[in-house]
């Protein structure tokens, strides 16, 4: 862990959505940011922004925000980055000494290319926070969102050792787990560990879609578990137009292999090959389970608890509250179906191991029927 090697006066925040405003949050409470200013094309979200004191002050005009910042975060969507970094190196001459000059998007190398040599005082280092979740937005946004998550930095060749010391040491100190990679390592991996995954749910989802507009019984049955495994697919799809687009080098090649393992495993099915299909099973069995459980990836965990409830809504306020009184955040609640008088199930959604933990003991103590869940 590096220790702060020194303090950032001014922070610009540029784009205060999700990414954004997790990001001013977590640095605000490290107490390592002096002042904030954030920058945003939308005069509601900045206003909100003042009010949920995740700036100290806004503007939507970027000369302003940027004009003596020590370091300046860009999170806006994917398309608008790279503009806002040409934008940035124009107004080099008016940023404060020794400016750092970071970004939020999920793919690197587009980002990286184009800040290339465009600095001299100034120092660009791409990042990618590798913690996020279907909701956007600055009502989202969370001081918690980088806590244990991996932070992804992509330094240059240009990139001093001491600049990027000290953006680590500022980061660390929010309790993100630094991760130092190429942009080209970076967008690749990803392509297959974050952007495929969320094209196949989004596919799985829409096949399903298409086959509920007649028969209804689709819907009915896709809740749970299916509702699950597709989480993702729920996500801003603007922004995984923009990772699509950008990161097609990496994206194109995984999804003509993908055609070639359907294509494989349909043909199986057809010749009725029940050895070789069971083995695709237990190879991707066998890999998945050996994969880490609790510690955080690019695709956020979800941690689920299950209580047992008699009468669901007048229950659901006394769960809340007194999970509530001791911080610990619920992300999603779920009413199971339950017929009039019977148990229902109430479905409750942590982002933390340690907050599902406390909370079943909690329940627990309580005397609620609880059934934990992964
Ligand atoms: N959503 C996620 O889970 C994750 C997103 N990211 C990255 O974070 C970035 C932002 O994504 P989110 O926070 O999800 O989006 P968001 O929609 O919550 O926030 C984007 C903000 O940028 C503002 N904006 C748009 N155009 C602008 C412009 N020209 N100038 C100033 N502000 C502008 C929007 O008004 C909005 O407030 C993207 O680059 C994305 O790749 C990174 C990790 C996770
Ligand atoms: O919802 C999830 O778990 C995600 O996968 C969020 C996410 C979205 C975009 C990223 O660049 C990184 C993470």
């Amino acid at each position: 862990m590096l220790e702060s090697t020194r303090p950032f006066k001014r922070l610009c925040l540029i784009g205060c959505g999700l990414i954004g405003g997790s990001v001013a949050l977590a640095l605000k409470a490290t107490g390592q940011i002096e002042h904030s200013i954030g920058v945003d094309i939308d005069d509601t979200i900045l206003d909100m922004a003042v009010q949920l004191g995740v700036v100290d002050e806004a503007t939507t005009d970027v000369q302003l925000g940027v004009s003596q910042a020590d370091l300046i975060v860009i999170a806006t969507p994917i398309s608008v980055t790279q503009a806002m970094i040409e934008k940035i190196a124009t107004l080099e001459d008016t940023l404060g000494d020794r400016a750092i000059i970071t970004d939020v998007a999920g793919i690197k190398s587009t980002m990286v290319d184009i800040a290339d040599h465009k600095f001299t005082r100034a120092a660009f280092i791409g990042g990618h926070p590798m913690a996020g979740s279907e909701k956007s937005g600055i009502t989202a946004a969370n001081a918690l969102l980088l806590e244990n998550a991996v932070y992804v930095l992509t330094p240059s060749s240009a990139t001093s050792t001491e600049r990027l010391h000290e953006l680590m040491a500022l980061l660390q100190a929010t309790g993100a787990r630094i991760k130092i990679l190429t942009p080209e390592t970076h967008d690749r991996v990803v392509a297959a560990i974050s952007h495929v995954p969320h094209i196949i749910a989004s596919l799985l989802v829409n096949q399903v879609e298409k086959r509920a507009v007649s028969e209804p019984l689709y819907i009915e049955l896709a809740a749970g578990g299916f509702r699950d495994i597709t989480r993702i697919a729920s996500s801003d799809p603007k922004l995984w137009r923009d990772t699509c687009l950008e990161n097609h080098k990496e994206i194109v090649p995984l999804l003509e292999e993908w055609i070639e393992n359907i294509q494989s495993l349909t043909d199986m099915i057809k010749k009725r090959e029940p050895v070789s299909i069971e083995s695709l099973f237990a190879k991707s069995r066998d890999f998945r389970d050996a994969l880490p459980v609790k510690s955080t990836g690019a695709i956020r965990a979800v941690y689920s608890v299950m209580v047992v409830v008699k009468d669901v809504p007048g229950l659901i306020g006394q769960i809340t509250t007194l999970l509530g009184e001791s911080s610990i955040s619920i992300r999603n609640i779920g009413i199971l179906e339950s017929r009039e008088g019977d148990d229902g199930q109430l479905l409750l959604q942590f982002d933390t191991s340690d907050f599902a933990d406390r909370a079943f003991l909690m329940l627990q103590q309580n005397n609620y029927h609880v059934i934990a869940q992964q």
